[in-house]
């Protein structure tokens, strides 16, 4: 089975990121983990660019790493100079070749890059290091030139040519093509560079690899110059799963990798993100979660699974849920649900949804409780129809109830110090024509974060007898809420005092 090097450049190209600056030791756990992800070449850095950048190309270089360490440098003696005295295994030499980038930064003639660089590549030989050779802006640059240049540095010795599609211009066909051309013409291996502008990074590093290249160029999360990299991740995987090639990467250390990466570099891995985002192997949706809870390969690739990547697959709930994999969450929480209870949840949960609401396990969890503990419609004495609550900086706190009590409609009002004290005030009003109650415990959690949380309400309702009741709510509107929990204990009271009566 044919095996494709990988190259990780997070250190070099993926610190080249704005805003972002690895310190020495973010650096060196970071070399680490790269080496235990089992990538083949880490370009630690570019020696030349300060003091302590040298000094942690030197630090990495000498950890004794089972993979290749490699240095950047221009053409240039003082950089390649620092990049050998790194004692770095490999020195990555480049040089721009196109005609936009000679005029306005290099401005040498043709003749001369070409005579730079060989002489480079043998300076570098002469030292004994693995010298890798890039055209900067290859794929701008004019193919016989490109041809001639990487011939050159061929004949001179050059361990291995990269390829780098410098602002991510290039397309997969084309970039196939030039790869194709490059392979029939020289003899050393090549090694692809690509840049996500146009967010083909990963297709054509794919298509390189397709067209015969042996090495490729990645940054863990995509991170680098611009809109960044081919990301390692999706690379790998996509070689793996898709095409059976190989690499030596232990693929179930990529999420874990991922993570450190978004730590150390402040830059947030997207939930949507290929292979090591939150949402990769997670499921919202009825239909599609119906299907992975018989079988994960019908909504997902198949190919690869969270375990191959040191992920986790969630059967998640919102909107879009359905009642096999919410009745799933909830068995696995170690609730049993009847049907008629079930549709009341999902009821719940749709209603939230369709609010904008992200409704999480844990406000699952509460809704379920809620439901699971409410009586029969039947054993209820009272049934809410109608809450109407008024409140602003100009009125009093007023809500009136519509409601069915001991099968008579009624309505009631009443005032309040705010819009829950004038709901609750008007359900003892309801409840007054049969018992009087009175509330002695009240406490509102919020589930989760943010002011469109769920709220949940805990009650312990007193009546004149001193009986007393505890009960919850849960919904994102604490007027409702509350509601729901008195009134939950209301009913259970009055039916304890009816049963009491009959016995
Ligand atoms: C596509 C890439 O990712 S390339 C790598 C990019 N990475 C970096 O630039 C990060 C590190 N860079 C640095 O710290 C600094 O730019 C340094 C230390 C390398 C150079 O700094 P300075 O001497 O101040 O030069 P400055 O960065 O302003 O300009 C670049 C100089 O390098 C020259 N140059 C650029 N590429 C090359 C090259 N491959 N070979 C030789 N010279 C080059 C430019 O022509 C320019 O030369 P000039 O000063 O004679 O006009
Ligand atoms: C140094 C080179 C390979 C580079 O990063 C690029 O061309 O994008
Ligand atoms: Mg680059």
């Amino acid at each position: 089975m044919r095996t494709v090097s990988v190259f990780d450049t997070t250190l070099r190209d993926g610190e080249q990121t704005p805003g972002v600056a690895f310190p020495l030791n973010y650096k060196i756990q970071i070399a680490k983990q790269l080496d235990k992800l089992g990538v083949d070449v880490i370009e630690a850095g570019f020696p030349a660019a300060s003091k302590g950048e040298f000094e942690a190309v030197k630090t990495i270089a000498n950890l004794g790493l089972s993979s290749k360490i490699c240095a950047l440098a221009r053409i240039v003696k003082y950089d390649i100079d620092a990049a050998l005295d790194s004692e770095a295994d490999m020195v990555h030499i480049f040089i721009s070749t196109s005609k936009i980038q000679i005029e306005h930064t290099i401005q040498k003639s043709r003749e001369e890059i070409v005579r730079l660089a060989v002489d480079a590549v043998e300076y570098i030989k002469d030292h004994g290091r693995i010298c890798m050779f890039s055209a900067m802006d290859a794929t701008r640059t004019e193919i016989d030139y490109l041809k001639q240049i990487y011939k050159a540095v061929e004949d001179a010795g050059v361990d291995i040519i990269n390829v780098p599609d410098t602002v991510g211009v290039a397309t997969p066909f084309k970039f196939y093509d030039l790869i194709k051309e490059l392979r029939e013409h020289l003899n050393v291996p090549i090694d692809v560079h690509c840049h996500n502008d146009f967010g083909l990074a990963v297709a054509n590093t794919y298509a390189a690899v397709l067209a015969g290249a042996d090495e490729v160029q990645v940054t863990v999360n995509g991170i680098g110059e611009r809109a960044g990299n081919a990301a390692l991740e999706e690379v790998v995987m996509t070689l793996h799963g898709l095409e059976g090639i190989k690499t030596n990467i232990k693929t179930e250390y990529l999420v874990e990798t991922s993570k450190l990466i978004e730590r150390f570099s402040g830059i947030k891995v997207p939930p949507n993100k290929p292979i090591v985002g939150a949402n990769a192997f997670s499921h919202e949706s009825g239909i599609h979660a119906h299907g992975v809870l018989k079988d994960a390969r019908t909504f997902e690739p198949g190919v690869i699974t969270p375990e191959m990547v040191g992920h986790k697959r969630r059967i998640v709930i919102g909107k879009h849920a359905g009642r096999h994999q919410i009745k799933k969450i909830l068995e696995d929480a170690g609730y049993q649900v009847d049907e008629e209870r079930l549709t009341k949840i999902m009821e719940k949960v749709k209603e939230l949804g369709d609010k904008g609401k992200k409704v999480t396990d844990l406000d699952l969890f509460a809704i379920a409780e809620v439901v699971l503990g409410e009586l029969k419609k039947e054993e209820k004495a009272i049934l809410v129809d109608e809450v109407t609550v008024l409140t602003g900086n100009r009125i009093t706190p007023t809500a009136v109830i519509n409601a069915e009590v001991e099968g008579k409609k009624k309505v009631t009002s009443a005032i309040g110090v705010g819009p829950v004290d004038a709901a609750l005030n008007a359900v003892k009003e309801l409840a007054g024509e049969s018992m009087r109650i009175k509330l002695t415990e009240f406490r509102m959690d919020a589930i989760t974060g943010g002011s469109d949380a769920l709220a949940e309400v805990y009650v312990t309702v007193e009546d004149d007898e001193g009986n007393s009741f505890t009960a919850r709510g849960a919904g994102a509107d604490i007027v409702m809420a509350s509601i729901e929990a008195v009134i939950h204990a209301v009913n259970y009271l009055m039916l304890m005092k009816k049963k009491k009566k009959h016995d």
